[in-house]
């Protein structure tokens, strides 16, 4: 059988290796580390993979900007990359040390950490126990929570520490000197799972997301997202407007908006729409209908797929 090759952040055991795992079987996909999120778009772009699990959001840190960069797309270089799924990874920070560096732990902690290291992501994640603890002290951003521990692990020179998972400390062999120092215990990250819409064998090995589960002898209702990204004519009044009603008159309800800068002339933007509609009520119809209106009214439009709406479904 033919396996799926799934391209994610690494190194090993980055938050984003825990979601691709969780999203893929073992037993028939490769799992591969990439070195940056653009690497990962360009690997799925050039069908060197099948699959990209890409982080886009923050129940307690909002957009992965990085992500919505990619996404923007604005020199056409992932033409062919599209959304085929969701997958929502509660995510639990670790204060990790080079092994053996404080053996009494966090109880016996001195104060003597002069470097901080982790995604960008994850500090707004832990703002509440860096300022309290951490204040002052140097950030380095890196690539990965995952490299952040990987790091730390080898410098033998610095009194560094990485915020990282409980995973990425065994697999880098760092001690955990302090657990769960995320502002709140909800914290869950939200992953895209992106495919190449133009590869034979994404389309033969289609993925398939999990349907909603049955409670109490109810299925919970199927709910259907969809991501469009366009831009308007920042000149004519009521552009984003008239835009934003179409989705209302197909009965498509908006659940995010995002915005980044266009990039052609200042303080003009593109615009990212996620909507909703409950399967049953012939979302892809829908969907198609809204874009030939939103074309009408929409300078650029790009359709970005249809997937199963992941949230609605636990939530029952
Ligand atoms: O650095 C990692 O471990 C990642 O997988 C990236 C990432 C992100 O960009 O959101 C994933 C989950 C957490 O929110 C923190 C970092």
């Amino acid at each position: 059988m033919t396996r799926l090759r799934v391209a994610f952040l690494g190194p090993l055991a980055s938050f984003s290796h825990q979601a691709a795992a969780d999203s893929f079987s073992k037993l028939t996909a490769d799992l591969l580390p990439h070195a940056s999120f653009a690497d990962a778009f360009a690997a799925l772009q050039n069908k060197e993979v099948d699959y990209a699990v890409i982080p886009c959001e923050n129940s307690t840190n909002g957009s992965v900007v990085q992500t919505l960069d990619l996404l923007a797309d604005r020199e056409d270089a992932y033409t062919d990359v599209k959304v085929c799924g969701e997958h929502y990874l509660t995510v639990h920070h670790c204060l990790l040390a080079r092994k053996g560096l404080y053996p009494g732990g966090w109880a016996e902690y001195d104060g003597s950490i002069t470097k901080l290291y982790t995604h960008p992501q994850a500090w707004g994640q832990c703002e509440n126990f860096l300022s309290k603890h951490f204040k002052g002290v140097e950030r380095q951003d890196v690539s990965s929570t995952s490299k952040a521990a990987e790091i730390v692990s080898k410098d033998m020179v610095e009194r560094g520490a990485a915020i990282a998972s409980r995973f990425a400390a065994e697999h880098h062999g760092t001690d955990v000197l302090r657990e769960d120092i995320e502002d709140r215990a909800d914290n869950t990250t939200r992953f895209l799972i992106l495919r190449n819409v133009l590869s034979e064998r994404s389309a033969q090995l289609e993925f398939e997301q999990p349907s909603p589960p049955t409670v109490g002898g109810q299925t919970a209702q199927l709910t259907h997202k969809t991501l469009i990204t366009f831009t308007i004519d920042h000149s004519s009044p009521g552009a984003l407007a008239n835009a934003l009603l179409i989705f209302k008159a197909h009965g498509l309800n908006l659940t995010t908006i995002n915005t980044r800068p266009s990039l052609k002339k200042p303080w003009q933007y593109i615009f990212f729409v996620e909507c909703g509609k409950t399967a049953s009520e012939g979302n892809g119809e829908a969907v198609r209908n809204a874009l030939h209106d939103l074309r009408q009214v929409t300078e650029t439009c790009r359709d970005f797929g249809t997937w199963k709406d992941q949230l609605r479904a636990s939530n029952v």
